[in-house]
């Protein structure tokens, strides 16, 4: 008798950034194996689904997959502090009852799907996991981040006990030495648990217990490649070994999913046009953006170097020197008076997004100035593309000490110390420096990112570690 396939669901938060794995992990999954799988997504009325959004799920294979979007909630109490980070946290917790109504009917036998066997939630959405034990379904956590930032969740507790006499983890005197972690200075540490006296933070901390509990789900997948981040990972598994188990799948990057319009197109023949690697690409994520001062020297910067360029631009944002923003934007008027003119042929402007993807997949492309978010990162590790780290938010700056310190395959601006900007010359000289500099330090970022690339192709072939943990998973769900 055939085996009824297993169906699972996947509980992201609503962010275009986290629902980008997700679908990823998704195609694996089905690509792995004979599978259903529904994507549950909350939303706000500040979060509706983007046309990104719509055009990321789009490409999902049809016949086994399905999209729910769970209607808008009421935020009235959302906390004073909010910021994208807790609008995500704030936005699953709203909507706890629908979330249930769902998984229930998908669990009931009277589907036309098979009935659900797992579901795996988001950081953000961990509340879910009650309903799901309620509900006799086993869970999973998917962390769409690196190994060394779900360290942080796993040594919130203590890191909280340390910090216990101050108010910001800014502010601890010492570097914090997380197991199989580069060391980090505390305002390096993710953003969302820098202010101890915030709902935010107090969220995260419940988080956090959760995850070292271990209890309610079998699991955590992480986006890690176990051969790039192998000291966290073993850490990781180590600590954790005969509660939970890391399942490292990464790097689950979105491989060209998103559908091709216009500026795309003419994004991509003006790459075309340009010198093999000569091109340094330069955004930040799906929603950041700079502050109007920052983003002058940036375009200044950008114009002395000399160097060709694809620069995503957004319209700036009011907290200096760097913030992050999701919102509507109309940037191209914030730019330097002349400099669209001045840099006409070397450069390329595009206003809001590009087709990151491609851009980084392409032969042109020589370098990026990345904001150092987990996917992006993942983007350019795998076409060995190395970067210039210029982190914002979130666990950026975790990311941009990884990527500097312990990997070299990144160089790292320094900001003037009286107003934290990045000055023109800094800019124009490290620009310069990665696209063509011939010092120890930049072939070296170069080779090793190239070395790095290597590392992430074989973790996803046929016996490579990525495609060995993805197997293991599927077999666990094969046998609920
Ligand atoms: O013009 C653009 C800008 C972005 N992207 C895509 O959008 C995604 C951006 O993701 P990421 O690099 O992770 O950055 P954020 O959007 O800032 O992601 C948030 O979520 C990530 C985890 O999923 C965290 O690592 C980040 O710190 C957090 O800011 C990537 O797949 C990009 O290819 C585009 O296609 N075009």
């Amino acid at each position: 008798m055939k085996q009824t396939p297993p169906h699972i669901a996947i509980l992201p938060s609503p962010a275009i950034s986290h629902l980008i794995p997700v679908v990823e992990l998704a195609r694996r999954l089905l690509l792995h194996d004979d599978l259903h799988v529904t994507i549950i997504i909350p939303c706000s009325d500040d979060l509706p689904p983007s046309d990104a959004t719509k055009s990321v799920l789009e490409s999902l294979p049809k016949p086994n997959t399905r999209t729910i979007f769970l209607p808008p909630d009421r935020f009235d109490d959302l906390p004073s502090d909010s910021r994208p980070t807790a609008e995500l946290a704030f936005t699953v917790s709203h909507h706890l009852p629908s979330i249930h109504r769902v998984l229930k009917s998908l669990a009931s036998r009277n589907t036309t799907t098979p009935p659900l066997v797992a579901v795996f939630v988001s950081l953000f959405a961990i509340d879910a996991l009650d309903i799901a034990k309620g509900l006799g379904i086993s869970s999973y956590v998917f962390y769409p981040m690196n190994a060394i930032s779900l360290s942080v969740f796993f040594h919130l507790s203590k890191l909280d006990e340390i910090a216990a006499s101050y108010d910001f983890l800014k502010d601890l005197p010492e570097p914090v030495k997380l197991p199989g972690c580069p060391s980090f200075r505390g305002r390096d540490l993710f953003s969302g648990v820098q202010d101890r006296r915030t709902d935010m933070y107090k969220k995260f901390l419940q988080f956090s217990k959760r995850l070292v509990s271990g209890e309610d789900f079998k699991g955590i997948v992480v986006n890690s490649v176990r051969d790039i981040e192998s000291e966290a990972v073993k850490a990781l598994q180590e600590e954790n070994s005969g509660k939970l188990t890391i399942y490292p799948v990464g790097p689950i990057v979105n491989i060209d999913s998103s559908g091709q319009n216009n500026q795309d197109s003419e994004c991509l023949t003006w790459l075309g046009n340009q010198p093999r690697g000569s091109v340094l690409y330069v955004s930040f994520g799906s929603g950041g953006t700079l502050s109007f001062d920052q983003m002058t020297e940036l375009a200044f910067g950008l114009e002395r170097s000399g160097q060709r360029f694809i620069w995503v631009v957004r319209k700036p944002n009011t907290q200096p020197p760097n913030a992050t923003c999701l919102g509507p934007l109309e940037p191209l008027g914030f730019l330097p008076n002349g400099f669209l003119e001045r840099t006409k042929g070397r450069g390329l402007v595009l206003p809001d997004w590009a087709p990151q993807v491609r851009v980084l997949g392409h032969g042109s492309t020589g370098g990026f100035l990345s904001h150092c978010g987990w996917s992006s990162t993942l983007e350019s590790v795998v076409n060995g593309v190395p970067l210039i780290v210029w982190p914002l938010a979130a666990e950026q700056k975790m990311n941009a000490v990884l990527l500097v310190e312990r990997l070299k395959v990144a160089l790292r601006p320094k900001a003037d110390d009286e107003d934290g900007l990045v000055r023109r010359e800094e800019i124009a000289n490290l620009v310069k420096a990665l696209m063509e500099g011939t010092s120890e330090e930049c072939r070296t970022v170069r080779n090793r990112m190239k070395d790095l690339k290597d590392l992430a192709v074989k973790a996803l072939g046929e016996d490579g570690s990525s495609t060995r943990a993805l197997s293991q998973l599927v077999s666990m769900l094969k046998k609920i």
